[in-house]
């Protein structure tokens, strides 16, 4: 081995935003390189280490209105924190009133324009709104067959809210013969479909279903038909496809003036989020969320006097937790052995909580929970956020139980909701898309609005009567089965399980279970760690043998 004598320390200039981050980009060359390698070898690093900012290219017109188009697609890309450029098609004259005039970009000069960003800036997904003819839908063709990128969202925008037209019925074909073929996605809303169908009538949600897979014939792997403009709908329901299965997306509808741009701003943040690498219907999920959330924050802006006003993309910036740093990302993993706290049993042993955590965790907890249904307020955020220094030493997520303000106050990693508490997508929206949430449910239908609301997981019980919660109703493992079976989302069994009888819980082998949940059986103990050491081997083992396919019961 090298002696440090014999190594020259290079410090690199790359991106780095902490003096401990730039410390780690420090790179170590052996001297004896010749100088010629030297800057070959420093050069292939930096290229290696380059941080990727994820690019989304809008080719759209502009809205001087600044509420839909390229300016709407600037702000939403940028609100989900990825990098935008833009390819301005056309010049709109346009207000809350309506739109007063168009002046389309010469087709050469859009040729140039996608040129000038493809051919040097790695895009990784292009997202496409106004094409206000059969002509630039041929450039847009033409310069992406030479720059391939990694997906394309295609917004067909045609006809805006106001009825004022924004591209000639003539690029229908262009649309579908294609730009559809290439498409990763196409999004169009309710009277869009209906001209791409030859003018289907579109009325209700199961229209909606029927006109997305007729549109998936023409070629795009995913289509999602916008229901915003459903007439007599309670809900904003969107339907995605995919090419096999139909899904029906509810979010609340909002009941607003300052809906200019949602059309605009949904493809935006799919993009971004594929651009983040999503997959695509945890993309859509994200965005369609996004719009419920700008559009509740907006509401009641007042900006113009016609019938559609622009909302605020940016209303997060003016959310405090949004600067915070990031939590640990979420794996579902790390349910396998998932502890929850009760003071109640550390008093009861003369044991502080963080004693507690530290001793589960070195017995091989893989996500802490606390769960204080008594303490006080300031007790609480002092004994979570010094929870949180052993669980961030550890790298193991620390989530709350309930309490978003003790949650946003430590800096969790995420929150823990029942039934009966803050719903969880008023939660994301508190806590922001970073954040790990989870939700407890019983049922199916609570499993499927737990995946809706944005969720990560869902615990799942109770399993077996425990006297942690009294008056709980016992699901038993017929019920964990078939929640786990249904659910979108990965699963944590909870409820009366101990060392006595996980092997039945994992055992079953089902779908989306990923691990239990304990209380008493860890914290109402002598050693916390012994027993969670226990309990860890007899999960370990359960899980080997249910991936050899042995049945454990
Ligand atoms: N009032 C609203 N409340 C909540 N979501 C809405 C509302 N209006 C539209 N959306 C959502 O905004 C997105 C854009 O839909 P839509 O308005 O139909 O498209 P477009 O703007 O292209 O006409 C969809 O996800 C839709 O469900
Ligand atoms: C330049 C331009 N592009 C697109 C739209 C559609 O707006 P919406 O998202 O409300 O359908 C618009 N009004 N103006
Ligand atoms: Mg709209």
């Amino acid at each position: 081995m090298a002696s440090s004598s014999s190594l020259i320390l290079q410090p690199l200039i790359l991106p780095s935003t902490t003096p401990r981050a730039a410390f780690s980009r420090l790179v170590f060359l052996p001297r004896s390189l010749s100088p010629r390698l030297r800057a070959v070898s420093l050069s292939t690093i930096a290229m290696a280490l380059r941080t990727k900012f994820p690019h989304v290219l809008t080719v759209a017109g502009s809205d001087s209105g600044g509420g839909a188009g390229i300016q709407a697609d600037i702000k939403a890309c940028g609100a989900m924190g990825v990098y935008c450029s833009s390819v301005i098609t056309a010049v709109t004259a346009q207000n809350t009133v309506g739109v007063q005039g168009v002046h389309p970009v010469p087709e050469a000069f859009i040729e140039e324009q996608l040129n000038s960003v493809l051919s040097d800036m790695e895009v990784d997904v292009v997202k496409t709104g106004m094409l206000p003819s059969p002509g630039v839908i041929k450039v847009l063709c033409d310069s992406l067959k030479r720059f391939p990128v990694k997906a394309l969202v295609v917004d067909p925008v045609m006809v805006s809210t106001s009825g004022d037209t924004l591209s000639s019925p003539s690029t229908l074909s262009g649309y579908r013969d294609d730009l559809f073929g290439m498409a990763d996605i196409v999004t169009p809303n309710l009277k869009e479909a209906s001209a791409l169908l030859g003018g289907m009538q579109l009325q209700t949600v199961s229209d909606m279903s029927l006109a997305a897979k007729s549109i998936h014939k023409f070629g795009p792997k995913n289509v999602l038909v916008k229901g915003g403009d459903l007439s007599g709908s309670s809900d904003a329901v969107d339907v995605f496809f995919d090419g096999e299965t139909c899904y029906e997306l509810h979010g609340s509808r909002v009941q607003t003036r300052n809906t200019h741009g949602t059309g605009c701003t949904l493809a935006s943040c799919i993009a971004a989020e594929l651009s983040k690498g999503s997959p695509m219907l945890e993309a859509v999920k994200a965005a369609k969320a996004f719009v419920e959330n700008a559009l509740h924050y907006s509401k009641s802006i007042e900006l113009g006097s016609g019938p559609q006003g622009p909302f605020d993309h940016l209303f997060r910036l003016k959310s405090p937790p949004y600067n915070v740093a990031p939590g640990l990302k979420f794996q579902p993993d790390d349910l396998f052995l998932y502890a929850v706290t009760d003071s109640g049993m550390n008093s009861k042993w003369g044991r502080s909580m963080t004693d507690a955590v530290e001793a589960v965790i070195k017995g091989g907890a893989t996500i802490v929970q606390l769960r204080e249904k008594h303490m006080e307020t300031r007790e609480f955020v002092e004994t979570a956020t010094a929870c949180m220094e052993i669980c961030r030493l550890h790298k193991i997520p620390l989530l709350i139980n309930d309490r978003v303000d003790v949650a946003l106050a430590c800096n969790a990693d995420g929150v823990h909701v029942g039934q009966s508490d803050m719903q969880a997508r008023t939660v994301r929206a508190l806590l922001g898309p970073g954040k790990i949430i989870g939700v407890s449910c019983k049922t199916i239908a609570q499993a499927e609005q737990a995946w809706m609301d944005g969720a990560d997981y869902i615990g799942c019980g109770g399993v077996f009567p425990t006297s942690t919660k009294k008056d709980n109703t016992t699901i038993g493992l017929e019920g964990l089965k078939e929640v786990c079976l249904a659910s979108k989302l990965p699963v944590v069994a909870i409820g009366g399980i101990g060392i006595g009888n996980a092997n039945l819980v994992l055992g079953t082998g089902v779908k989306n279970l990923k691990g239990v949940a304990v209380v008493s059986a860890l914290f109402d103990r002598e050693s916390m760690e012994g027993e969670t050491k226990k309990l860890r081997s007899v999960l370990e083992r359960v899980l080997s043998n249910v991936s050899e396919g042995t049945v454990v019961l």
